[in-house]
């Protein structure tokens, strides 16, 4: 962490300079996943017909009449997908002032059983708004977009950390594990609250943000202050999920971040991709060369907060304490035994 100089402002990232000056993107890369733990994409190559896609689909779901939204609502999934109305999901306890939908790998559930690990109770089918058949497709093809971005993101992360290129593989090969929220936060006058999202970290590997025009993602450094990541047209915000922060033991890092409600008057849409591992899997500890280990922090350790390193057992703490509705309709069973789980020793 450069102590000295605190960080101003989001640095970007042009992703095309990895295939013609590999060292420059490289080292640009670890500084800012390393000072930073967020930054902007472009030269993605992601096509911004499917961007513009995305976007405008969105919008048609959440200007649908509320019948049509709530025939999907998440309450009815135990594998927690489809739409929350805004004020349903929390944050640290606080509700958030946002609406979305959820949307994860498309998978058949599996039988709930004594047997089974409680994470296969997170897999399963997704629900789609029968009001809007065009959101399916479309989504399923930013899901293979965005899974392969993120596979050739983790490649460049494994060659910054002097590793193997394919160290990550566990996470994206087979069947990768990725969420999709599709968001859109009212108004000031329509809330009365300023928080659209509270003050978090994200849980997964990695985070793929695409912001549509209405700023309000603030990023915190170091010094406490917030900067703000307004909305950079052709840019993807990237930020480092709790698992890779864990992994690389503190070296890259997962930043606090929170979205401040937009004026009165307007509404912010945002679509983020997480990228987390698949739910049976261990995440690897990496044995990094001395010189990257001489500046691995460690990772900050929460007791209200303990992190797992199966990724199932991780995703379903979180996803049961953002939903408790779901949580209380399907797996009181259970809540009571997440609070007995372990803190992992990353040691
Ligand atoms: O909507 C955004 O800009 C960010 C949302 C976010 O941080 C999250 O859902 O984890
Ligand atoms: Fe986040």
């Amino acid at each position: 962490m450069s102590k000295n100089t605190p960080i101003q402002s989001i640095p970007i990232l042009d992703f095309s300079l990895f295939e013609t000056d590999p060292t420059a993107f490289l080292s640009q890369l670890k500084r800012a996943s390393r000072d930073v733990g967020f930054f902007y994409l472009s030269g993605h190559g992601i096509p911004q017909s499917l961007i513009d896609d995305v976007l405008a689909s969105s919008r048609r779901f959440f200007a649908l009449p509320e019948a049509d939204k709530l025939e999907i609502e998440m309450v009815n999934s135990p594998h927690f997908r489809g739409y929350n109305r805004v004020g349903q999901e929390l944050t640290k306890g606080q509700r958030d002032w946002r609406e979305q939908i959820d949307i994860g790998s498309e998978a058949p559930a599996i039988p709930f059983g004594k047997d089974q690990p409680a994470w296969t109770r997170l897999q399963g089918p997704n629900l789609w708004p029968r009001a809007l058949p065009e959101l399916k497709p479309i989504l399923l093809e930013w899901q293979s977009e965005l899974t392969k971005l993120a596979e050739r993101l983790l490649k460049a992360f494994a060659v910054a950390l002097e590793q193997d290129r394919n160290v990550f593989e566990t996470i994206y090969a087979g069947q990768p594990n990725h969420l999709i929220k599709i968001i859109r936060y009212p108004g000031r006058d329509a809330t009365g609250s300023e928080q659209g999202v509270g003050a978090h970290k994200d849980s997964g590997f990695l985070t793929l943000l695409l912001q549509e025009k209405q700023k309000g993602l603030e990023v915190e450094a170091e010094d406490g202050r917030w900067i703000e990541a307004e909305p950079r047209e052709g840019t993807f915000v990237v930020n480092i999920g709790e698992l890779l922060e864990l992994v690389t033991d503190g070296y890259l890092k997962a930043t606090v971040h929170r979205v401040v409600t937009p004026p009165a008057g307007t509404d912010r849409l945002s679509v983020a991709f997480f990228l987390g591992a698949p739910f049976d899997a261990e995440v690897p500890l990496l044995d990094l060369p001395s010189h990257l280990k001489a500046q691995a922090g460690g990772i900050t350790r929460d007791p209200q907060n303990p992190l797992f390193r199966n990724s199932g057992q991780n995703t379903l703490k979180s996803r049961l304490r953002s939903h408790p509705d779901v949580a209380a309709r399907h797996h009181a069973d259970l809540v009571a035994a997440q609070t007995r789980a372990e803190v992992v020793s990353a040691a």
